[in-house]
């Protein structure tokens, strides 16, 4: 098989995916390529995402040169793509999730949600902001956008106490070592697909290309989990930007998912748990219960909040 082109942001986080990815298809055989593709989200550094507006800023142009042929596959972190993939694209792999939770990330040690301390947290997340409001009124945010090392600095110059991020970037940049807060999930539910690295391609790739590179990087509970969580968030048709959360998880061969929505303020959050067999259909039924249990006027209000 030749070179496989294997294109990436160029950001820290992203190229210690990329790497992974690459060294996971190497060991099974492969050669393997990096291209590193500069996306809007990059670029755009001075506006919240959620202002930005437009769908896929870190994703669109990794998918144009899909679709050209430039590069073979892409590696998003699972979390940042749409929940709705164009019909010439595919995902075919999903890798293993490693924790889920979201961790608070400080230099005085000593700081913790839990302990009703009040101090100043910088995140630029909707979902993060609604569910300090909701759970820690006592904690005050600041806007935070920018890549994970932008935020440390940051931290360090003391623009806020504490981050809130996903341990599984924290992890992968080597900063464990500042994390004084492991948030429990019973509280903050992750957003969909965090934790995992999602391989995109062109439906038209080769087939047996596909096949291969699916064999070597699919961990398949991964893939149930993250097929059930973005079929909810699909339904809801939230993009990042929107407080929506899901966590999908299988239990003695059981899948189960706990998902629901927190408008921006944190005053009303809904959230559920239900059980079933079939990802898309599970995660279709429980959009359907949070839309018909008010979570459709919460979206709208959200919406229009948003334009604003
Ligand atoms: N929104 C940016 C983003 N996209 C993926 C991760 C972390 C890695 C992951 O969740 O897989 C992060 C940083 C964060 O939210 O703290």
């Amino acid at each position: 098989m030749n070179t496989i082109k294997l294109g990436t942001r160029g950001s820290k986080l992203a190229l210690w995916q990329a790497y992974y990815i690459k060294d996971t298809l190497e060991k099974g055989g492969l050669s393997v390529e990096i291209v590193i593709i500069e996306t809007k989200g990059d670029l755009i550094l001075d506006r919240s995402l959620s202002k930005i507006g437009s769908k896929g800023v870190f994703t669109e142009e990794l998918e144009e040169k899909l679709r050209s042929g430039e590069i073979d596959i892409a590696q998003h972190s699972a979390k940042d793509l749409q929940s709705d993939l164009a019909d010439d694209l595919e995902l075919i792999a999903f890798t293993e999730r490693e924790k889920v939770n979201d961790v608070l990330v400080s230099l005085d040690k000593s700081l913790s949600l839990e302990s009703g301390q009040p101090f100043v947290v910088g995140t630029s997340s909707t979902r993060r902001i609604a569910m300090l409001k909701h759970f820690y009124p006592h904690i005050q945010t600041v806007d935070m956008r920018g890549n994970l090392q932008t935020r440390m600095r940051k931290l360090e110059e003391g623009v806020c106490d504490a981050l809130l991020l996903a341990y599984a970037g924290v992890h992968r940049m080597g900063y464990l070592e500042h994390v004084t807060e492991l948030i429990t999930t019973q509280k903050f539910i992750p957003a969909v697909g965090q934790g995992s690295v999602a391989i995109e391609c062109a439906a038209s790739l080769d087939p047996v290309k596909k096949a291969r590179i699916r064999e070597l990087c699919n961990h398949q509970e991964t893939e149930q989990q993250l097929l059930t969580e973005r079929a909810y968030l699909r339904k809801l048709q939230g993009g990042c930007s929107i407080p929506v959360f899901g966590l999908a998880v299988q239990e003695n061969n059981q899948l189960s998912i706990t998902g629901g929505i927190v408008s921006l303020d944190g005053s009303k959050i809904l959230k559920e748990t239900l059980t079933g067999e079939n990802p898309e259909a599970l995660g279709l039924e429980l959009a359907g219960k949070i839309l018909s249990l008010g979570g459709d006027k919460i979206l709208a209000e959200i919406k229009s909040q948003l334009n604003n």
